[in-house]
């Protein structure tokens, strides 16, 4: 994909958001936007923010500095309420109710419920329609929380961890249903996992958050259009000289040998080998190399972003 889209309504914008717990700091200072119709992955370790970042944006908690909207509103409005589902990590469902009746609820709260398609979700993992949820396995209570968040039709879903205790079968089938159906909608999803290799052919956006900020934001096609991996030999204990010209993400040596992923500020020339990383060498590099300079692509750029946020020409 060459032609980006840079214009359009962004489903989610978030300026200087920031989210103090009482022993600090769990976000600060994030500038970004998240184009309307993508599929973006939201990566980073153990306490980055990501759950925080969510509930954000599903109004569960409040920022405590800066502000984020969803389709330009704020997320407690009746408007973002309606085209917003949220699959929490937790999956809050009531345990007595049935599953037709917990989707008999989804339809009496949601104004354009698509009872079909929530069915067809339940049905799919062979869960009785007649069984209470409290009956049910983790997995299968997970697939009827899918079948919920699906059947609001909303315009955004946010899914935080979402297929965790899912097996790899039906982890993938239900991967293969959110994608068809949020292609089918146009509907943007943000989806926060640990599981790099599943957001391969599936996301085009990413966002990557680590100690609090966001590392690098921006359209798939571009990030990976701004990285080079390079491979050679070392000089004596050092990296070679030329290097050192490039933005180093991440450097790794393995005896005479070293691999780096480089934002190339020029030309790379030298006795190197050249590639282009694979979705996985980006999101690892960035994971294992904190103080790399962030990175935040045109698509993700909110207008007036703070200093310190790099971004790259369009
Ligand atoms: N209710 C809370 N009270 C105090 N601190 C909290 C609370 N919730 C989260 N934190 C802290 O905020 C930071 C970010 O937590 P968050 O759950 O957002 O991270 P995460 O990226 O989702 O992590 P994980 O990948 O482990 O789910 C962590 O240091 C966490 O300990």
């Amino acid at each position: 994909m060459s032609d980006f889209n840079y214009a359009g309504e962004p489903a989610l914008e978030a300026h200087g958001l920031g989210m103090r717990y009482r022993r600090g700091w769990a976000l600060q200072d994030c500038t970004f936007r998240l184009p309307a119709g993508r599929i973006c992955g939201l990566v980073g370790p153990n306490g980055a923010g990501k759950t925080t970042l969510l509930n954000i944006a599903a109004h569960v908690l409040k920022p405590t500095q800066g502000s984020l909207s969803l389709f330009g509103e704020a997320p407690g409005s009746v408007e973002s309420g309606r085209r917003t589902a949220f699959l929490a990590q937790e999956k809050p469902l009531f345990r007595r109710f049935t599953v037709a009746e917990t989707l008999r609820l989804g339809r009496e709260l949601n104004p354009g419920w698509d009872q079909r398609a929530a069915e067809d979700i339940v049905r799919a993992g062979n869960v009785p329609f007649d069984a209470k949820i409290g009956t049910l396995s983790g997995g299968q209570r997970t697939r009827v929380a899918v079948a919920l968040a699906f059947g609001k039709r909303p315009d955004l879903l946010l899914l935080d961890e979402p297929m965790s205790d899912l097996d790899p079968v039906v982890r993938h089938e239900l991967m293969g249903t959110l994608l068809s159906v949020a292609g089918e909608r146009g509907t943007t999803v943000m989806m926060s996992t640990h599981v790099l290799a599943e957001l391969e052919n599936v996301c085009d956006f990413l966002i990557v958050v680590s100690g609090g900020g966001v590392r690098l934001a921006g359209d798939v096609d571009e990030l990976m259009s701004v990285h080079t991996v390079v491979t050679g030999a070392r000089e004596g204990e050092d990296l070679p000289a030329g290097l050192g010209y490039h933005t180093l993400v991440e450097t790794r040596t393995s005896g005479r040998q070293f691999t780096a992923l480089i934002r190339p500020e020029g030309p790379v020339t030298g006795p190197w080998g050249v590639t282009v990383p694979s979705m996985e060498e980006l999101l690892l590099a960035y994971l294992r190399s904190p103080d790399a300079p962030p990175l935040i692509t045109p698509t993700a750029h909110v207008q007036g972003q703070a200093f310190g946020t790099r971004t790259v020409a369009a």
